[in-house]
């Protein structure tokens, strides 16, 4: 069994969209960045590398590479998750907390948490995300900015359990 952690953050500004989960949110201010800039997703995609030991999302996706260029960060995620089955390993779970002053986000986080697990190919249940606020406090509270945290267990499966989640799957 291996653990990774995650942690991205990228600045609001007005004229880009705001994505998070792979959900788009209707807000006067989006994240920039070279992909769709969806923090939560790239904290994940880190969490993921960092328990297999694979380094982290800059490395595998380079923002001085025009391919990545608006990117869907879904993509990136679902890229990550192959270097995983790769090297052998199944995902235990995946936790994440968006520190996000505004908009609410608990609406959309049955969506985000939905789009993970398609993207991870797990069940539901495998995955949580959470939102909190900073109560006004730094960069996040002033809403300069969102921030995310993601921890992710991952472990090599018996040839059953393997044999299992194949047939689940299909
Ligand atoms: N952008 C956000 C932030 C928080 N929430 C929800 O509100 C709850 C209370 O947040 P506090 O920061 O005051 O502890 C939190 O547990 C989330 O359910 C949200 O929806 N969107
Ligand atoms: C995802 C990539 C690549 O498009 O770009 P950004 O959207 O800027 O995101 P960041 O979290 O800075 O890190 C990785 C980048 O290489």
């Amino acid at each position: 069994m291996r653990i990774g952690q995650g942690y991205d953050v990228h600045q609001l500004v007005p004229g880009r969209q705001l994505v998070l989960g792979g959900v788009t949110i209707d807000y006067e201010l989006g994240l920039l960045g070279h992909s769709d800039a969806d923090v939560l997703l790239h904290a994940i995609c880190d969490a993921l590398l960092g328990a297999v030991g694979l380094g982290d999302i800059g490395r595998h996706f380079p923002d001085s590479d025009a391919t990545y260029k608006g990117c869907d960060s879904r993509v990136l995620l679902r890229r990550v998750m192959e270097l995983i089955g790769k090297e052998g390993y199944l995902l235990g779970n995946i936790d994440a907390t968006i520190v996000c002053q505004q908009p609410k986000l608990a609406p959309h986080i049955p969506t985000m948490m939905a789009n993970i697990a398609a993207d991870c190919r797990v069940p539901l249940q495998q995955v949580n995300v959470k939102a909190t606020t900073t109560e006004q406090l730094g960069f996040c509270g002033r809403g300069e900015g969102i921030a995310a945290y993601a921890v992710a267990l991952i472990n090599r499966p018996s040839t059953i359990e393997r044999a299992r989640r194949a047939a689940l799957l299909s």
